[in-house]
């Protein structure tokens, strides 16, 4: 059987989707499969989804500077499987998008990092050097907010899912390549 990358996440307004979808690209160019799992309205099949993933991607957009509330919800309704140790050994990540550059996005990595070590999974970081920090570079690199916890994306407020750059979610892709790559390689060792 294939390795499996499940990707759960929230969306108020489809920005979030986007970078969802960069992710699962990213899965599939590093041969895994990808499941995508919207956390609000999550079936029993996508819960079971979950439970047999190699890896799982939290993904939410950043509000009042942590993750939103129907992702808080989902991650409350996971405490039994962290009673059962369900999800320990997973391989884990995560990402997040926020109007500002910066929005406070890394308080929303930091409590996916966190949610993931409760359950005993084991946390992937971005592993791209910033972008945009040096008078050769632009805001069309890969990682341009520079975030190394998983992957951070902007996108204005008053504009829809189009506003998603390029960059962000080309990093996006990668983030899922490397989770896929490292799930891979951890497929019948961990676990
Ligand atoms: C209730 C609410 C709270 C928000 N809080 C923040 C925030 O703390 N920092 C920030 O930069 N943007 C904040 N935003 C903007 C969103 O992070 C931004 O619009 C994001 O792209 C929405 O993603 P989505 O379309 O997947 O819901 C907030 C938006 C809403 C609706």
């Amino acid at each position: 059987m294939g390795t499996t990358v499940a990707i759960a996440y929230h969306s108020g307004f489809g920005h979030t989707t986007v970078l969802a979808e960069a992710v699962r690209d990213g899965v599939a160019d590093a041969g895994a499969d990808a499941v995508l799992i919207a956390v609000d309205g999550i079936t029993e099949e996508e819960w079971a989804a979950l439970d047999a993933a190699d890896a799982i991607v939290f993904g939410s957009p950043t509000y009042m500077g942590s993750a939103s509330a129907a992702f808080h919800v989902f991650a409350e309704s996971t405490s039994k499987r962290w009673a059962a140790r369900a999800w320990k050994d997973k391989v884990a990540s995560g990402f997040t998008v926020a109007g500002a550059m910066n929005g406070d996005k890394l308080h929303t990595l930091q409590y996916f990092a966190i949610l993931a070590s409760q359950h005993g999974m084991h946390w992937v970081n971005l592993d791209l050097t910033p972008g945009w920090c040096s008078s050769t570079g632009s805001e069309h690199d890969l990682n341009r907010l520079g975030i190394t916890l998983g992957a951070g994306a902007q996108a204005n407020t008053d504009q829809g899912p189009e506003a998603v750059t390029k960059a962000d979610a080309e990093t996006a892709r990668h983030l899922g390549r490397r989770v896929a790559t490292v799930a891979k390689a951890f497929a019948g060792v961990a676990r």
